[in-house]
């Protein structure tokens, strides 16, 4: 479970300072898929970046399992998997060493790697590129290295920044189904979109940022019945004010 009180982070810039994230507060549940939902610059991947430990909240708290991520980050990172939005996987090694590498800078032993790399490579079936370097991967093909990397360590929390980002279809699907599977292990998934149709086919409970602050929150059907609208996406206009929304 990730809980996120009260976070706010700002950044100095030479025009002033922007509030990225200006009082967030929420809970993402085990066995749920939450979403954080935003327009651009709506201060998702920051918020993102606070709960996975690469950047300090001004003030606020992160809780990941009860284990505060200002006081024990080290404690956190075992317990979370996170494919940041700079998918980052290292071009000259295989797949395999990609997650390997990973497993071994969370200790894992040589055993448990090559355990762990079978099944997911199983799941995330990408056994046909598992042996071939990184350069020229599709970016598929890169998102399911930097995913597989991100669980090698069987973490019971997931964050996930925009994971569907760029891939097609298909790919998308696959990503839809394994992100359930995840949840229906009892895994916490916390991700992050700008797509509306994306967070309403996934989404157990979804959070709805704006400006850095959550505008609403609630489970599909309550965001719809609140705002009074037929549709998520006229609910996430009415959410964050009708001009932003359209431009999201
Ligand atoms: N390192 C930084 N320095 C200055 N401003 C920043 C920095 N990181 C983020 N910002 C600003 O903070 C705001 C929130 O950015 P953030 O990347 O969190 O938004 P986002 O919701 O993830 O947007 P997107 O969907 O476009 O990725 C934006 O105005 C952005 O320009």
């Amino acid at each position: 479970m990730i809980t996120a009180q009260q976070l706010h982070k700002a950044f100095k810039t030479r025009t002033g300072t922007v509030k990225a994230v200006d009082g967030v507060d929420f809970v993402a549940e085990d066995g749920r898929i939450t979403g954080l939902l935003g327009p651009n610059g709506a201060g998702k991947t920051t918020t993102m970046r606070m709960l996975y430990t690469l950047m300090r909240p001004d003030s606020g708290s992160v809780r990941v399992d009860g284990i505060d991520a200002a006081e024990d980050p080290a404690a956190v990172r075992r317990i979370l998997g996170v494919l940041p939005d700079a998918r980052g996987i290292y071009k000259r090694l295989t797949a395999r060493e990609n997650i390997a590498y990973f497993g071994e800078l969370h200790g894992l032993s040589r055993a448990r790697i090559a355990e762990r790399v079978a099944a997911l490579s199983a799941r995330l079936d990408m056994d046909d590129i598992l042996d071939r370097r990184a350069e020229g991967f599709s970016q598929g093909q890169r998102t399911k290295t930097a995913i597989a990397r991100a669980l090698v360590h069987d973490p019971r929390n997931v964050i996930l920044d925009e994971p569907t980002n760029g891939l097609d279809v298909m790919t998308t699907r696959a990503m839809r189904e394994f992100l359930f599977s995840l949840r229906d292990e009892g895994r916490c998934v916390v991700f992050s979109s700008h797509i509306m149709q994306e967070v309403a086919a996934l989404c157990d409970h979804i959070i709805i940022i704006a400006k850095g602050q959550v505008m609403a929150a609630g489970s599909p059907d309550e965001l719809r019945e609140r705002f009074g609208e037929a549709n998520l996406e006229d609910a996430f206009v009415r959410a964050i004010g009708s001009q932003e929304g359209l431009l999201a």
